[in-house]
């Protein structure tokens, strides 16, 4: 499936701070929890204490990093990210961390999210070439550094955060101190962790504090900096809290299931999205199928509520990654035949509810019920957990233009029958906010319904910093 098909994720940022191990290690294997949400780049930067060195490169963590290459990171503080390009091209340039020494300070950063005011910010600096808008938060960083001449790494981050408009979840660095910052809405998720070797971690999600052995201190609150350092952590504020708009896709799409995000469990947001699914679109059916892997929860709670067995019709091979880059129509259609194997025997002559997380183009589905057809299924009864996708995001989830969405030009008659199922139905919003529950209360929900919390300045729309 062409890269371009689908949506890109988010991105997953990683920050461990930990005087007894390996940071460079350590994020390795925060980096490797957080794949899911960035397949296009890499990057770790390590501190030994006195100097940061940073490697990134094009790719997936696992094919770019190995023990050698981790033993020429020494130190015991590290910052780490997953790409997916949401602003610049998708290219080593706009890999991260990105770093800049500025007036004898050197530091790393890296984000998820994506700014809507980078246009704006970087006629700043008419000079530069930016790579992404996190490029542009880096650069203004050093000349806050530079014009300010304070030498201080947390007092420009202090002064930068409240001139971004958008969604940033950050990690940063300098040489003797970690720090996390969320923005004011809290888009992006962002957790503190803690090791019982005195150390600190942040991730994008808790199965990434999880794998380093870090239990999970809490999430970092909206509009809150912290620093961490030899005197451990430390808190403040940089904007006031603003109603929270926790991205409802994290729950739908982006997140593991395995995670927890705002009180709640992601696998049971999922499960009770289908057991609304079912309660909101009944239907006489054999039996209930995932289009994998993101819907698979949501099948399972579509099949208790209904009665209705669960079952398999599609296998997502466990190598294709949520990404496959391919040139040719004739080469997507082989790396569907790569990434889903039916089984014929679940599907011929059966009446099938096909549950799908998500329509965003339509590009999977589209491809998978010929699959489903040509096996021999007798109905097939699409049920997405989520509303209609009408608008892009412009908030760290690449999804194209509105041109691009099916439900932002289609009826859901004419998407139907575009995509010859014999019914569809997507979750109501109401429902899907009741099924998520976060704890505080506040999603965002602007691709559903274009209430956009952060206005969009026409720039942003181009992806182009
Ligand atoms: O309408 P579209 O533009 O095709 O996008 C939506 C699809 O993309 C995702 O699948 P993906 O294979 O990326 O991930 P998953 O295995 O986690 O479901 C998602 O789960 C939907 O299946
Ligand atoms: N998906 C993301 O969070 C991307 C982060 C940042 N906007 C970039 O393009 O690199
Ligand atoms: S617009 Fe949609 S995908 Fe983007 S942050 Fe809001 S809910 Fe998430």
């Amino acid at each position: 499936m062409a890269a371009s098909d689908r949506p890109k994720e988010a991105c997953g940022v990683f920050g461990v701070r930990d005087p007894q191990q390996s940071a460079s290690h350590l994020t390795y294997l925060g980096l490797f929890t957080l794949q899911h949400r960035g397949q296009e780049s890499a990057g770790i930067a390590v501190s030994d204490g006195t100097k940061i060195l940073v490697d990134k490169d094009m790719g997936l963590v696992a094919n770019i990093f190995n023990d050698h290459r981790l033993q020429a990171l020494p130190g015991t503080m590290a910052i780490g990210h997953t790409r997916y390009a949401t602003t610049g091209a998708s290219a080593w340039d706009g890999a991260q961390p990105v770093s800049r020494g500025a007036d004898g300070v050197y530091f790393a950063l890296g984000h998820n999210g994506n700014l809507v005011n980078t246009a704006t910010l970087a006629t700043r600096f008419p000079t530069e070439v930016f790579g992404s808008d996190s490029d542009v938060i880096a650069t203004m960083l050093a000349d806050d550094i530079t014009t300010r001449g304070h030498g201080n790494l947390t007092d420009a981050v202090t002064a930068v955060l409240p001139q971004l408009q958008g969604a940033f979840s950050l990690v940063v660095m300098d040489e003797t101190k970690l720090i996390g910052a969320r923005d004011p809405h809290g888009f992006r998720p962002l957790f503190l962790g803690r090791l019982d070797t005195g150390g600190w971690v942040l991730a994008s999600e808790t199965p990434a504090l999880f794998v380093v052995g870090a239990t999970v201190e809490r999430e970092i609150t909206p509009g809150e900096i912290v620093v961490i350092d030899d005197n451990g952590v430390h808190s403040h504020r940089f904007a006031e809290v603003q109603p929270r708009r926790l991205c409802t896709f994290e729950f739908v799409y982006v997140s593991r299931p395995d995670g927890i995000l705002a009180g709640t469990s992601v696998d049971a947001a999922r499960r009770r999205a289908g057991i609304a699914l079912a309660q909101q679109a009944p239907v006489d059916a054999d039996l209930v199928v995932p289009i994998p892997e993101s819907s698979i929860s949501g099948a399972l709670g579509y099949a208790a509520e209904s009665g209705i067995p669960y079952g398999q019709a599609l296998i997502k091979s466990p190598y294709i990654g949520r990404s496959f880059i391919a040139p040719t129509q004739a080469h997507r259609d082989t790396a569907l035949r790569l990434k889903f194997g039916p089984i014929v025997e679940n599907i011929a002559g059966r009446r099938l509810v096909v549950v799908e997380d998500s329509l965003i183009r339509a590009s999977t589905f589209r491809r998978t019920v010929r699959m489903l057809r040509d096996a021999g299924a007798a109905e097939l009864h699409l049920r997405v957990l989520s509303p209609p996708y009408r608008w892009p995001c412009y908030y760290g989830m690449d999804t194209g233009d509105r041109s691009t969405l099916i439900a932002a030009t289609k009826t859901i008659e004419q998407i139907r029958a575009d995509l010859d199922v014999d019914s569809l139905v997507y979750l109501d919003l109401e429902r899907l906010v009741e099924a998520i529950n976060p704890q505080p209360a506040g999603l965002c929900t602007a691709c559903m319904t274009g209430d956009y919390p952060v206005p969009i300045p026409r720039p942003a729309a181009s992806r182009q910093p």
